[in-house]
């Protein structure tokens, strides 16, 4: 029997009798694997199983379980969330109930400052705390100036390298984990996480892109899995997004850029739009070089990106109520004694 709270269970819900509760550690075809405080079971979910925001169930949540169906998904304290590209633009919930979003990306390779800053949003918005991991340390010639780099611009975020391969820097993401503690990963594909997972728990628990011990070839993540590691911690390992679109994340963007979000408020007029205008403040910043003019484009664009994201849900929760209406009268004049 397991203590819940080693599964990061830190509340006190009443739980219905009969049900017992369990967080999901994986999902595959439609089932659900959750670990219970006797262990693991494999159960499918229930209809009524989708969160308030009409999303469904995410690795990280907490169900109430009945013999071999999930009946009710708890409310969430936080989650990580993506919009799923396409016309739909369709909210994903990659990872819930976290204590901290790791920001997953590698030293090698240049520019990835605006990436980053892409994934801090978001990860302001998820309602956990955003730490950076940088991977790949052994492969950095000068770390220190790459991560003093990463730091001047994550604001009040912790940024640590590490190396899956020489094992430097793990004992501090180490100690951000303690029992109970629940993280994911999240970050660009083959920047290392499960490598870095892998090298957590102290053995092979997620699938590289090496040929894999058991035989079954190249594999990169494909799904989703919330793994326990021997200190007691909680991490969920994802698969490379290769696009991170925003979605309802303004807020987010103005906390991964809160330097920026400050100077804009000193601006002469309210409403200014940055574009020259007399007694700007971001404008002078740029000029005597306390803002990197790049890092403002960015931020221009985030927020342009959230705010299309906003209309375009708005555009949709119109044309959904105007379908509603249309097929409503429809209904009436097929049936016009309906009323009566
Ligand atoms: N030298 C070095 N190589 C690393 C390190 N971490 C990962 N790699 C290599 O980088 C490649 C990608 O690593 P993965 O762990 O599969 O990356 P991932 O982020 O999980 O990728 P996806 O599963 O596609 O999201 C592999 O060839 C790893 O061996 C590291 O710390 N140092
Ligand atoms: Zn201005």
């Amino acid at each position: 029997m397991t203590d819940l709270s080693s599964l990061g269970w830190g509340r006190c819900d009443a739980v219905q009798s009969g049900t017992v509760l369990g967080r999901v550690a994986r999902i595959d075809r439609g089932r659900l694997t959750v670990l219970t405080a006797d262990g693991e079971r494999r159960v499918v979910p229930g209809a009524a199983l989708h969160a308030t925001d009409g999303t469904g169930p995410a690795v990280g949540d907490w169900v109430t379980v009945r013999g071999e169906l999930a009946v009710e998904l708890l409310p969430r304290k936080s989650a990580f969330v993506r919009t799923v590209a396409g016309r739909r633009s369709a909210a994903q919930v990659v990872a819930a109930n976290l204590d901290l979003v790791l920001v997953v990306d590698a030293l090698t390779g240049e520019a990835r400052m605006r990436r980053i800053e892409r994934y801090l949003a978001v990860a302001w918005s998820s309602g956990a705390t955003p730490v950076v991991v940088l991977t790949k340390a052994d492969l950095c010639a000068d770390v220190a100036a790459a991560v003093e780099a990463v730091r001047e611009d994550a604001l009040g975020v912790d940024v640590l390298p590490v190396s899956s391969v020489t094992g430097e820097g793990l004992a501090e993401v180490r100690a951000l984990l303690g029992p109970g503690r629940t993280a994911a990963m999240v970050g660009p594909s083959g920047v290392g996480k499960s490598s870095l997972v892998n090298a957590l728990a102290g053995r092979t628990v997620a699938g590289t892109r090496e040929i894999r011990d058991d035989g079954r070839g190249r594999h990169t993540t494909t799904a989703r899995e919330l793994h326990l590691l021997p200190g007691g911690g909680l991490l969920v390992d994802t698969p490379g997004m290769r696009e991170l679109a925003l979605h309802d994340d303004a807020d987010g963007v103005e906390a991964a850029y809160a330097d920026v979000a400050e100077l804009a408020a000193g601006c002469r007029f309210r409403d200014c739009g940055h574009r020259g205008e007399p007694g700007c403040a971001v404008a002078a910043a740029i000029d005597d070089g306390r803002l990197d003019p790049a890092r403002f484009t960015a931020w221009r664009k985030l927020q342009a990106e959230t705010h299309r994201q906003l209309l375009r849900i708005d555009a949709r929760a119109r044309a959904e109520e105007r379908a509603r209406l249309r097929s409503f009268h429809r209904g009436l004049r097929e049936r016009p004694n309906r009323l009566r």
